[in-house]
């Protein structure tokens, strides 16, 4: 039984997909995934992130990339900012909404962000009193819900108090992340209904990683236990740079094509996302991880050879 008839899609394949490319990425290049993105229907699109060139150095154009992209008025383009300085410079560079991004696990929480869980909710707890002054939304994220490559399994009770703890302070979604991808629908389902208890599912998005080919399974787990928010990458680009293993994310063009298979909505145009897709598989000169787009490209090129042969 679905409860959904209309999901909203958040690509994080500009910031998510991008950061943990090895080589450098060209700023233009990323200008223009992201206005391909924007004429494809989608509402939510996160740009990049304002963190430490020294941590992340592919994030490091994110002023260039945030000021040089064609905003649409239907799409809202969020930035990731762990901190006041990050959250400062999304500002004066022109972001209109932004995302902080914790932990479940402790061990990944001092990797990724260099605190603790609880001095990571301090810098939050400053960075969403300050956008709520400003009329700036925040989403959230909490990383490691399914599994920490340091720390193994995670108790679902820790999952939630970390969700809770961010909803609480102001976070008016948050992005469960399945960061490196170990999740089954049985550990979805077990750890969702620990969070539910504690936040509204239509607060609750989900964010899968495709490691172990489980992204869509668990996905559809989420929406059947009420969530109405994936996250995913154009292309399945994507993985942290602090979690060894974790491969791409879920791609869009997959979800898509499932949910709209379903009957259930989306506003996003398929064929489009495979194109900024296509465009951003050459630039990086790389093939596709999405399995539609793959399967789409061989039955054009199957009609293309069935034309000439005939
Ligand atoms: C959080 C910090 C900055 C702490 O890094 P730190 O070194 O502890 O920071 P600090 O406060 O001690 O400052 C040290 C230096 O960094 C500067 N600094 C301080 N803050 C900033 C900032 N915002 N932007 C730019 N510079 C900054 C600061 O000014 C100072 O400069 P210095 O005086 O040495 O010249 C660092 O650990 C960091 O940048 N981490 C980012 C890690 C990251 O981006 N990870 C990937 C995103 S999370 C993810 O992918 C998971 C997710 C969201 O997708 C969901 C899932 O799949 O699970």
């Amino acid at each position: 039984q679905l409860f959904w008839q209309f999901v909203k899609i958040v690509e994080v394949g500009p910031r998510d997909g991008l950061q943990n490319e090895k080589e450098m990425v060209p700023t233009g290049v990323k200008i223009q995934l992201i206005d391909m993105l924007s004429e494809t229907g989608l509402s939510v699109i996160e740009a990049t992130s304002f963190v430490s060139s020294k941590w992340v150095p592919q994030m490091a154009d994110h002023t260039e990339v945030l000021q040089a992209i064609h905003r649409s008025s239907h799409v809202r383009y969020p930035v990731l900012t762990p901190n006041m300085h990050g959250f400062q410079d999304a500002v004066a560079a022109g972001a209109t909404e932004v995302a902080v991004f914790g932990s479940a696990s402790e061990t990944f929480s001092r990797k990724n962000i260099n605190c603790s869980i609880d001095e990571s909710i301090l810098r939050f707890e400053e960075v969403i009193c300050t956008a709520k002054q400003r009329q700036i939304p925040v989403r959230g994220y909490v990383s490691c819900a399914l599994g920490c490559p340091y720390e193994g399994p995670i108790e679902s009770t820790k999952v939630a108090e970390v969700v809770k703890r961010l909803y609480e302070l102001g976070c008016y979604e948050v992005s469960l992340g399945d960061t490196i991808g170990v999740g089954t629908p049985g550990s979805m389902a077990k750890m969702l209904h620990s969070v539910k208890k504690e936040v509204p599912s239509s607060a609750l998005a989900v964010h899968c990683h495709d490691t172990y080919g489980q992204a869509l399974a668990n996905i559809l787990t989420a929406l059947q236990m009420g969530i109405c928010t994936v996250d995913s990458s154009v292309a399945g680009l994507g993985g942290c740079p602090y979690a060894q293993g974790a491969s791409g994310n879920v791609s869009t063009e997959d979800v898509l094509y499932m949910l709209h298979g379903m009957g259930i909505k989306t506003g996003v145009d398929l064929s489009k996302v495979i194109e900024a897709g296509d465009f951003i598989c050459k630039a990086l000169n790389r093939k596709t991880n999405s399995k539609v787009a793959q399967a789409r490209g061989d039955y054009s090129v199957h009609c293309h050879m069935k034309k000439i042969n005939t």
